[in-house]
């Protein structure tokens, strides 16, 4: 079967005239019809302007008669091999920039090339008899000697320019001078984007290249117009260096997407040693001693059954829902200000502590180390002393502690010199073993809030609005003063823009665990691979992962170490990444000794 004709179509203000639609509808004249479009307009005649062609060529510019002859200089005609996702993508930026573009691919494409205005080839031979300038290699990588050996090249023009767009490149580049005849030119190219990073434009997407054997110059640069007319940032660079690179940027990127994936997280989304020690060191070192310690005080400590005997007097929360206020609307928020003392005035105390004092509440704060400097400009009044605190008698106790100290703190603050109505709310980022503990240790009297932001200095430098934050009303007293107190409270959160989620602590653990810890462990795994930096040719993906790995890593390990001791649900999901990557790297290998299977197989045949 000859080619199909799609480029015409595609585009709004061309109106074919009336031979046209008989020649579309020919099957034998397909070919011709081909011929035909592409000479018109590689050709710029007039007869293309009162065709309407001239549009074709460059949609998004009037061209004056005088330059068309030029712009039509900038046309090329080029075939792409491999129609697939990318080839696509790629199609649809060349057809609108005036390119004449065919494609072949092992699978029918015709449909979607009519759309994109290709010209669809369902054999190989066919593309090459069209005489392209460019051929534009989109197969996958693992498909590129097959496809490269089975191209009719003695049909090429000499000077022909082979580019390819594989993801590795010294791999294509050996195979390009291993199997193009010397008269065809060989870029090797890498677009560091795709449909899902670049869906919106290649503007500032990165395109390495590098030239391997260049003799026309200028069909070259014409082609990497292209990409500079998108304003794509070129990064000319060997085939070896780009290997170099991307090996530390790019495939960690897909394997650690994989490895998500494999994970079935709800709402997100290489095998090297590097990666694999990096992430066996993590688990020694979160599995390391401490850890067996804790868990047999979570599991075998009586505070769980204790705290089964305090659950009539606390309200549980099992459902999530947004949170409605239920403050009178007698009170205006804006008048009613709280005096909060800040227990633990670390990194996070200080950060929550600088827009509760701009809000207008009295804020005091304690903490095992001496934060008085740091307090005074903040505008906060530090104490050293845990009893001089409570003595001032505040309204609410926000505590900022570690997860790892909460204990101790709880165990040792002198909370009955407090009020008897003290409104306690924790930040902790693991709730549920911590609730039973505030339900154990602290006096029958205080109101308990169990909360956690769920940002922090980092993710929330420039404003807390859009963030979540989660609560739990543990236990709250019913009278109008005290639900009135914890509203105001909540107030601080919902009155920056934050949305307020009402959460049971068990349910807040259970998805936390699959949002929160893989994040921080990704993370902190990422740290451990010390050669990742930025480079000249970092993908999104790439650049999404240095922040993460930014955001994880300035965080306490005390609070990462927190996240997976008292969340009974992460050790089960840390060795679900760790299985997750063990597939992943059968995956591979299986992929490997398959391929190799088969080599043998041919080898073997062909001896017969
Ligand atoms: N950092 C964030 O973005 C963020 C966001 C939401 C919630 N949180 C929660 O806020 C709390 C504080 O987090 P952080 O980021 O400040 O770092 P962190 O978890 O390392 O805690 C540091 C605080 O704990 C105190 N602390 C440490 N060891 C102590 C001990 N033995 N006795 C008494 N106090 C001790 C420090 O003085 C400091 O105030 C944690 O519970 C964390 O889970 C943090
Ligand atoms: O923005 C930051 O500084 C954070 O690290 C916030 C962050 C996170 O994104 O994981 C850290 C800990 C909290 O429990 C919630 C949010």
């Amino acid at each position: 079967m000859k080619g199909r004709v799609g480029t015409m179509l595609s585009v709004s203000s061309f109106r074919p005239p009336a031979v046209y639609p008989t020649l579309l509808h020919c099957p034998r004249l397909h070919h011709v019809n081909v011929s035909l479009f592409c000479s018109l307009s590689n050709g710029a005649s007039s007869s293309c302007r009162s065709l309407g062609i001239l549009r074709a060529i460059d949609r998004e510019s009037e061209v004056p008669a005088q330059q068309l002859h030029h712009v039509q200089n900038q046309k090329l005609k080029i075939g792409i091999i491999g129609f697939g996702k990318f080839g696509q993508f790629l199609a649809r930026t060349l057809v609108r920039q005036g390119h004449t573009v065919l494609a072949h691919s092992r699978s029918d494409y015709t449909h979607v090339a009519l759309e994109l205005g290709v010209t669809f080839f369902e054999n190989p031979h066919d593309v090459c008899d069209e005489r392209p300038e460019v051929i534009l290699l989109c197969c996958s990588i693992l498909s590129a000697r097959h496809v490269l050996l089975t191209l009719p090249l003695q049909r090429l023009e000499p000077g022909t320019l082979f580019v390819d767009v594989l993801s590795v490149k010294e791999f294509p580049k050996k195979l390009l001078l291993d199997v193009l005849p010397s008269n065809l030119d060989i870029l090797c190219s890498h677009p560091m984007f795709g449909p899902d990073s670049a869906s919106c434009g290649w503007s500032g997407r990165r395109f390495m290249f590098d030239k391997v054997r260049i003799r026309n110059e200028e069909r070259c640069n014409k082609f990497l117009d292209v990409f500079k007319r998108e304003r794509c940032e070129m990064v000319e660079m060997s085939c070896e260096d780009h290997d170099k690179l991307s090996a530390k940027t790019q495939f960690i990127t897909h394997t650690i997407g994989r490895v998500l994936g494999m994970l079935d997280l709800e709402k997100t989304r290489i095998y090297t040693k590097g990666l694999c020690f990096a992430f066996q060191e993590l688990r020694k070192q979160l599995l390391k001693g401490v850890h067996v310690v804790v868990r047999e005080h979570l599991f075998e400590n009586p505070v769980t059954a204790k705290v089964q005997n305090l659950q009539d007097t606390a309200s549980f929360h099992s459902d999530v829902s947004e949170y409605k206020s239920s403050l009178s609307s007698d009170y205006s928020y804006n008048n009613l200000k709280l005096k909060i003392a800040i227990v633990g005035f670390g990194n996070f105390g200080q950060f929550l502590a600088k827009t509760i004092v701009r809000q207008g509440h009295q804020v005091l704060a304690y903490s095992r180390s001496d934060y008085s400097t740091v307090a005074k400009e903040l505008g906060v009044t530090y104490f050293r002393n845990a009893d001089d605190l409570c003595a001032q008698h505040p309204e609410v106790i926000l505590l900022c502690t570690s997860i790892l100290s909460t204990e101790g703190v709880l165990k040792s603050f002198p909370w009955q010199k407090l009020e008897r109505s003290t409104l306690f709310v924790d930040v902790l980022s693991v709730k549920e073993f911590h609730r039973n503990l505030f339900l154990q240790h602290l006096p029958l009297d205080f109101d308990v809030l169990c909360t956690h932001p769920m940002f922090g200095p980092q993710s929330a430098k420039d404003g807390w609005s859009g963030f979540l934050f989660v609560f739990d009303k543990v236990r709250i007293g019913t009278d109008e003063a005290r639900t009135s107190r914890c509203d105001l409270f909540l107030n601080i959160f919902s009155s920056e823009g934050c949305q307020l989620v009402e959460m049971s602590c068990a349910e807040h653990d259970r998805q936390a665990v699959g949002s929160q810890f893989i994040t921080h462990t990704v993370g902190r795994m990422l740290e451990k691979l010390d050669f990742l930096e930025p480079t000249k040719i970092d993908t999104i993906g790439f650049e999404s992962l240095l922040n993460l790995m930014d955001n994880t890593v300035r965080d306490s390990f005390d609070l990462y170490n927190g996240l997976f001791l008292f969340n009974e649900n992460s050790r089960q999901q840390l060795e679900e990444f760790h299985l997750a990557f063990e597939s992943l790297q059968n995956q591979l290998l299986d992929h490997a000794l398959d391929n190799l299977k088969q080599v043998l197989i041919l080898e073997e045949e062909s001896h017969d």
